[in-house]
């Protein structure tokens, strides 16, 4: 299988601040790549530089076999970018941005109908401008734009901002239909359902360096759990929550909280002795997982 994207020792300073210090990876064609850490890690600018917007100061990215320094145009065909911070201008409306970003495409915007009606973007607010347009339309205005021209590959950071839970899902489908059809996606987000439903290998990035690589099934069955239990009785015995993977207990009365990680099961096999009126349990999200794995040394593991 052909890779659809090749960085090698992409290094990018700042006024000799590296913001990436010699990352390197590798996605195959047709693949699902998250892409995550915490804040100031160098996502951003990582898809930058896949995107030719950043000259970085060492390494080469070839993207669908065209090096991004010296074949910009051919990569620029091909791609489907959504940046984290999508601006618009605010005096066009919603279709004359479409067609401004898609002649920047150089292909016809075959899927831009069908984009708009899969997230309810409607003839009427396409004719309206962009300035009143809430968070969520203009993010809507994005996908379609990194979508409608069937790009052979996709480069998205934070692609969910703004919307919301029923969008989302439109959007995880939409990436599920580009899969099928043999696309390949490059997907930076803190969130970790998204990463989890949507790539099968992830990079976790921290200051500016890849500390870990794998399958995305691996690294969030790492997740820390925020649990909360409600009791409808107070527990007869108080080592009853002793359970392996429960850390940090705290009781008061009816309802404890604790963090939880690894296998569920056990966990849920004895809640279901106890009397419960309620049980939540919140995925971390991934960057502050992997940020407590990685705590705030440089020690990384590969694999
Ligand atoms: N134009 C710039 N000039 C100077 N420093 C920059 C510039 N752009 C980014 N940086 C620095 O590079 C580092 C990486 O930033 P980047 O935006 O790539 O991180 P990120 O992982 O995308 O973060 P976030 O999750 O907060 O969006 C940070 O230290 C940031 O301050």
């Amino acid at each position: 299988m052909g890779m659809a994207i090749e960085v090698e020792g992409l290094v990018k300073r700042y006024r000799r601040k590296p913001a990436l210090d010699g990352v390197s990876l590798s996605v195959a064609d047709g693949d699902a790549f998250g892409y995550v850490g915490p804040n100031g890690a160098g996502k951003t600018t990582t898809i930058r530089c896949l995107l030719g917007l950043v000259r970085p100061t060492a390494g080469v990215i070839r993207i669908l076999g065209h090096n991004v320094a010296t074949d910009l145009g051919a990569v620029l065909a091909d791609v489907g970018h959504l940046p984290g911070e999508f601006g618009l201008w605010p005096q066009l409306t919603g279709a004359e941005c479409l067609d401004y970003l898609g002649t920047l495409q150089q292909r016809a915007p075959v899927r831009r109908r069908e984009l708009c009606d899969r997230l309810e973007l409607s003839q009427a607010d396409l004719r309206r401008q962009v300035r009143l347009y809430s968070r969520g339309m203009k993010q809507k205005i994005g996908i379609i734009q990194a979508f409608q021209h069937e790009p052979r590959a996709l480069v998205l950071d934070e692609p969910t901002e703004g919307l919301d839970p029923v969008m989302k899902e439109r959007f995880v489908e939409l990436l599920a239909g580009h899969r099928q059809a043999g696309g390949t996606i490059f997907l930076s987000s803190h969130i970790l359902s998204e990463v989890e439903e949507t790539t099968e290998r992830v990079a976790v990035l921290k200051a500016g360096r890849i500390v870990r690589t794998g399958a995305t099934a691996d690294l969030t069955g790492e997740r820390v759990r925020h649990c909360t239990l409600v009791l409808k009785q107070p527990l007869a015995d108080a080592a009853a929550l002793d359970i392996e993977g429960v850390s940090g207990l705290e009781s008061d009365g009816l309802i404890h909280r604790f963090e939880f990680r690894g296998d569920m099961e056990p966990l849920m096999r004895r809640l279901g002795t106890f009397a419960v009126q309620e049980f939540l349990s919140e995925p971390e999200h991934l960057a502050e997982t992997f940020f407590e794995i990685y705590g705030d040394s440089d020690q990384g593991r590969s694999r």
